[in-house]
């Protein structure tokens, strides 16, 4: 595992831009697509605002990308809860990633529906077995959870199956997630924290026993890929 601290959420984004950057023509040297799986939340948006500018936005070759999302609330796209949707308004708007290579969780089916479709679409383009993504970039929230891993779900535990839907009480929602099956095979999985308030939680997760109840993101442990977390001095400001 890996451990960056930077500044501030600004030098964040930029290092977050400049190795995802890095990693994207590295591997496009080998092969000729790169399967990215985007997630939501508050960190990334700077991270999209950014690679959709001079110089990031004319170094990735954006028609050679395969999108995915870790996970979606069960929204509809235009809702402004939706991961897909700032996705779209902060990056894909903006750049040329080819449609048919965009694959949004579709919130019009039913939430058991869609989990079920996302796994078959995930399960032709990967395959069984081997590895899977190029790069999952991960948030954590404040308690802890990463995906639509929350404390205290069942889904936290899944062993098997590589997508989940489930009603999340806390937030009188659905919301539709992959599983670490699927991410722990990726070769290489990016968190982004910043922000005081991640402070407790990453000390835990990356210091504390292993209680993934409480903490799910302990949960992301590539089997053969690389973890990298990326987090700024406030999150930072509780770790030995
Ligand atoms: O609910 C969510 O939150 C996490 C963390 O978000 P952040 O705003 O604290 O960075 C995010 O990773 C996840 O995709 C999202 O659905």
């Amino acid at each position: 595992m890996d451990l960056i601290i930077k500044k501030n959420p600004t030098d964040l984004a930029k290092a977050a831009a400049d190795l995802i950057t890095k990693r994207i023509t590295d591997v496009l040297k080998t092969q000729d697509r790169f399967t990215i799986a985007l997630s939501g939340g508050s960190t990334p948006k700077a991270l999209h605002e950014l690679l959709a500018k001079a110089p990031y936005v004319e170094q990735i070759p954006w028609a050679q990308l395969h999108v995915f999302w870790g996970d979606e609330r069960y929204v509809p796209i235009d809702d402004e809860q939706s991961n897909a949707g700032m996705a779209y308004d902060t990056l894909l708007g903006h750049v040329y990633t080819p449609e048919e290579q965009i694959h949004v969780w579709k919130t019009e089916l039913e939430p058991a529906e869609a989990a079920a479709d996302y796994d078959r679409v995930l399960h032709e383009y990967f395959g069984d077995t081997g590895p899977t993504f190029d790069l999952v970039l991960l948030g954590m929230g404040d308690d802890g959870h990463t995906l639509s891993l929350f404390p205290g779900t069942e889904v936290v535990h899944e062993q098997t199956a590589w997508t989940a839907a489930y009603f999340l009480t806390k937030q009188d929602m659905y919301r539709l997630t992959l599983t670490a099956p699927i991410v722990n095979r990726a070769k290489c999985v990016l968190f982004l924290v910043a922000g005081p308030k991640k402070a407790a939680p990453l000390k835990e997760v990356l210091e504390g026993d292993y209680n993934p109840d409480v903490y799910p993101s302990q949960q992301i442990k590539p089997t053969d890929g690389e973890l990298i977390w990326l987090v700024d001095e406030k999150a930072a400001a509780d770790l030995e």
